[in-house]
């Protein structure tokens, strides 16, 4: 099962988030994700979409757990003393939940949706093959506020972009919409695919 990381990073710091948020709004990204992470080939299954505490307490409750996928929480806290919310499960260590989810049948698709630390810990582990970058720049030279980031050397180093194509064949027959570029507020932003060297 491939385990993917997904995420919208600001060029060419590979920014990611702001006081605990996300440091824009883009509607059309929010679709993309949404429909990248939930779309399944086989109907009978469902994708996995594993996100760290903090990442999990900055989605609107009402948003919460996201629908249609098999969300599952990253923290080390106490399992045994951790009021649960209903239809989310939490795991202690990362790598055993990526394993555990690789043995569950109906799970068809695994994506890591964040935040910081979870992207960082998991990507130099050769558990992580994809990469589904969105990559934004600010068409204006507006300062973004940012205090999250990827780790861009480790990305540039081990990974490398692949085509539209193959991007295309990945995510299976969505609407990527006829022009590469995407122009939102201040923001312009491409979907990029990128696999281990
Ligand atoms: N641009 C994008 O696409 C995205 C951006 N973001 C942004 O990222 C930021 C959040 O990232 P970040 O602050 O790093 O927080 P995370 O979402 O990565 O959550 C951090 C928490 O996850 C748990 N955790 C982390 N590593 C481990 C581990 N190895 N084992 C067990 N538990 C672990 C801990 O939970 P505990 O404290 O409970 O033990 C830790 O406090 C926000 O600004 C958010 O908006 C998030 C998602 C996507
Ligand atoms: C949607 C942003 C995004 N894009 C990409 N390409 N990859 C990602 N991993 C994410 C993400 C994420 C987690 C997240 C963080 C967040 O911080 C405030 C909010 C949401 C969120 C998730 C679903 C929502 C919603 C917000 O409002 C409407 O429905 C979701």
């Amino acid at each position: 099962k491939p385990v993917s990381i997904i995420v919208a990073a600001l060029l060419p710091s590979f920014g990611i988030g702001s006081k605990g948020t996300l440091p824009w709004k883009l509607r059309k990204e929010m679709k993309y994700f949404r429909n990248v992470t939930s779309k399944v080939s086989d109907p009978t299954k469902i994708n996995a979409v594993v996100m760290g505490r903090k990442t999990w307490e900055s989605i609107p409750e009402k948003f919460r757990p996201l629908p249609n996928r098999y969300n599952v929480i990253i923290t080390r806290q106490d399992l045994t003393k951790l009021e649960k919310e209903v239809g989310v499960s939490y795991e202690n260590e990362i790598n055993d939940a990526l394993i555990k989810l690789q043995k569950l049948d109906h799970i068809e698709k695994i994506f890591i949706i964040g935040g910081a630390e979870i992207y960082n810990s998991s990507i130099i582990t050769q558990l992580v093959n994809n990469l589904l970058i969105t990559e934004i720049k600010h068409s204006k030279n507006v300062e973004v506020e940012m205090d999250t980031y990827l780790n861009k050397e480790y990305i540039l180093n081990n990974f490398e972009k692949r085509t539209k194509d193959e991007l295309q064949s990945f995510i299976g027959d969505m609407d990527l919409g006829e022009t590469e570029t995407i122009v939102e507020g201040d923001f312009e932003y491409q979907y990029e695919f990128y696999t281990r060297k």
